[in-house]
């Protein structure tokens, strides 16, 4: 089994949990009461008109405590007070990982930053169901996490309807050509090219420029993953990427605000005019 069909084996089963304690009805009625969701696709830059668009890069910023492929990386005892560090730098989104089992997050974890700062956020998950997305919404969620290899192709559509019926926008990662084609084919408008394979965890980060060409100028490009350093974060930039999302390097940095804020003015000082 790959790591992602291990993790979302794990997921599957924390969702049942949680379901038999929230039902069906209970987390759609929880989800349509919530507060509006703010406008992610504008955050990272999107715009319908593409004289709106500007040439900054976004920064995604996470809450990671510990991954598959590294192990611990932070212990972050507050998430509020890192978000608001993240916020403080200028983070155009969180991200804040809800998975337990491989990465120590947790839907508490995303209530105490929801709380914390007014930026849009990510729940970032491995979704597999329509009930991750009422409860995403529920806990005031204006992004959900899509993951190409992880769902079939009518899956990905339907998921992506009921995201947006529910007025968030999804962040559809791809790790080949194939995966961005179906993504582009869905009609997603936030396409990631994650350069960490998530069967082998292996890092390549010539996968962001192979896949980017492929994308179309309408949506808006996030680099995710393997960002060590400014050099990462120029080399995203010039090959088009619109934002990056990071998660290891922040958590790791001694200021994340203003690690923050000079990955944001050193992308932005490196990316090349937008394709119209
Ligand atoms: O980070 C992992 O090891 C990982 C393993 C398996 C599935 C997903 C994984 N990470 C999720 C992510 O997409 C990253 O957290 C995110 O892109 C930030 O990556 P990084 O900046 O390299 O921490």
């Amino acid at each position: 089994m790959s790591v992602l069909a291990e993790i979302i084996a794990g997921v599957r089963e924390d969702l049942e949990q949680r379901r038999a304690v929230v039902g069906d009805a209970d987390i759609v009625s929880a989800a349509a009461d919530a507060p509006p969701a703010r406008d992610a696709f504008r955050a990272l830059g999107g715009a319908t008109a593409p004289a709106d668009r500007d040439s900054r890069l976004r920064v995604i910023s996470e809450v990671k405590r510990k991954s598959p492929s590294k192990g611990a990386l932070a212990d972050i005892p507050e998430p509020a007070e890192l978000a608001r560090q993240y916020a403080a730098g200028g983070a155009a989104v969180i991200s804040v990982l809800t998975e337990r089992r491989r990465f120590g997050g947790s839907l508490e974890d995303f209530d105490a930053v929801r709380a914390a700062v007014d930026v849009p956020l990510l729940r970032k998950d491995f979704t597999v169901e329509p009930y991750q997305i009422h409860e995403a919404r529920a806990h005031g969620a204006d992004l959900v996490l899509l993951i190409v290899a992880a769902l079939e192709d009518t899956e990905l559509v339907q998921l992506l309807e009921l995201t947006r019926s529910l007025g968030m926008e999804a962040l559809v990662e791809a790790h080949t050509e194939e995966e961005v084609d179906r993504a582009v084919a869905a009609g997603a408008r936030i396409i990631g090219v994650n350069v960490r394979n998530l069967k082998t965890l292996e890092v390549d980060r010539s996968t962001f420029s192979r896949l980017a060409d492929r994308i179309p100028s309408h949506a808006v490009i996030v680099a995710e993953s393997g960002v060590r350093g400014i050099d990462d974060v120029v080399s995203f930039a010039e090959r088009g990427a619109d934002a990056i999302l990071v998660g290891e390097a922040l958590v790791k940095d001694q200021d994340p605000t203003a690690a923050v804020a000079a990955f944001s003015e050193a992308g932005s000082a490196a990316k090349p005019p937008r394709r119209n």
